[in-house]
Order: C-alpha cells, then structure tokens, then sequence
C-alpha cells in the first residue's frame, strides 16, 4: 500500500466569476466524509476568486491554491503575482510550469525553477507541471524531454510535502483524447525513479498527478494506474457534479 495520500485538483484556468462561488459550495457539499477519508482535494480558480474562495473554504478541508506567481517578492512588474501575495489570501499552494504558461508566456524551465523556489519561499506548495507535445511524442522523445524538464524546473531541497509533480501531455489539454494506460504507467513510472534518485524516500513520497482530460468516465481507470497519485483536472473541474465525480473513483 502506498503511503501517498492522493489528490485531486482543479485548475479553473481563466474560469470564474462571483457567481462561480456557488460552484464551489457544490464541491464542498459533496466532499463527504467518506471521500475526505481517502482523497485530498485542492481547486485553482482565477487570481480573483482566491481570497474569497480561501475564506469560504475554510472547514471544508478543500485547498484552494494559486496558477502562476512570480518569482520576486514584490516589485515593479505590473499585472504579476507574488508567492506571498497567494499565501496572504490563505492559499497553500500554486500551479507551476503549465503548459498554457510555457506556450503562452515563453516560460522555461530556469523560470519555472525560479518560481518554485518563491513558492517555497512563501510557504506554498509547488505543483509542478511537466508534459511533452504531440510531435515530441512522435518522435519518441517524451520521456527525454520530460526528464530534461524535471531536471530543469525542479531545484534541490524538494521533499515530499512541498512539491507535487503534474504530467500533462500538452496534446491531451483540452482535447479529450488521452494517451494509453500503459504510456501514463511508463510516464509516471520514469518519474518516480527520477524523483527516488535525486531525493530518495521524499522523492519516493511525492505525488505524481496526471493531467489531460480526465473526466468521470476515464478517472476510474487513470487513477488506478500504479504512480498516479491523483489528477489535476481542467475543464471538468469547473462542475461540482463531474469534479466530485473524478474523486469519487478512490472510494
Ligand atoms: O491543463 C489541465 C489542468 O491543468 C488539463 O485540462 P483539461 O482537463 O481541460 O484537459
């Protein structure tokens, strides 16, 4: 039996308003005690919504966390985020390293790094994201360069309790389409053993998610694959009903 606790987060991306709040009251409703024996659940929404939902969670034993930072403490950047300005809201942790950041924002993995260090630094847990494209997969590159992005984003002084790893296929996102159990098995299994021998027992310890869309219909099965210690969860966490739904498969 493994000793990793598994965790199911939602990243809300560019989702949510005020009234998205409501939402949110559904998925505490239905964390019930059942599911938070077994599962630990954590929602992303938009920077605007984090102090209100951080406020609303409070003794649902849901984490709200954040979808970026930056990597300075404060400053002169405008439209940037702190890492302490995400754990003043309440927060206890950030997303890292997307895919949409690293497309959409140029971000490499030297800035991914710089940005869990602040993390840390803040008091947050880093979820970091690694993923290859589809031509990489193609290519037979993926588990290559998902290794160079661990390598590259994840600095030294990771344990198991500040970090958690997200693989998420870029092609996957969005998509509906998966890859194959047996290449999630492979993924994460490369994973953990590069996770055991740069940090032994705390790498052992940290959990591996899988992201990409999981939905209720395929979470059963993704969930169950041996070193899938949860999954972050994009468009089908915006629903309480389907995100309670993907949790549902631990029980
Ligand atoms: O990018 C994701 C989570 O970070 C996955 O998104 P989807 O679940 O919508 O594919």
């Amino acid at each position: 039996m493994s000793k990793r606790r598994p965790l199911v987060a939602g990243n809300w991306k560019m989702h949510g308003v005020k009234a998205s709040v409501a939402e949110f009251g559904r998925i505490a409703e239905g964390y019930d005690a059942g599911l938070k024996a077994k599962v630990d659940l954590l929602i992303c929404p938009p920077a605007t919504l984090m102090s209100t939902l951080a406020v609303v969670a409070l003794g649902t034993r849901i984490g709200i966390g954040g979808q970026d930072c930056h990597a300075k403490p404060s400053g002169a950047y405008t439209g940037d985020i702190a890492a302490e300005m995400i754990a003043d809201t309440g927060a206890t942790a950030v997303i890292l390293g997307h895919s949409e950041r690293r497309a959409d924002h140029g971000e490499t993995d030297a800035m991914a790094r710089a940005k869990v260090l602040a993390a840390w630094r803040a008091g947050l847990v880093a979820i970091l994201c690694v993923g290859e494209t589809h031509a990489e997969r193609d290519e037979f590159r993926a588990l290559d360069v998902v290794r160079t992005q661990l390598a590259g984003s994840l600095p030294d002084g990771a344990t198991a309790a500040n970090v958690v790893i997200a693989y998420e296929p870029v092609w996957a996102i969005g998509t509906g389409r998966t890859p194959t159990i047996d290449d999630i098995a492979e993924m994460h299994g490369v994973l953990r053993e590069e996770l055991i021998a740069r940090f032994g027992d705390e790498g052992a310890g940290m959990r591996l998610l899988y992201g990409g869309s999981v939905k209720p219909e395929n979470a059963g099965e993704i969930l169950h694959v041996p070193n899938v210690d949860g999954a972050l969860v994009g468009g089908a966490s915006l629903k309480a009903e389907s995100f309670i739904a993907i949790a549902r498969a631990y029980l």
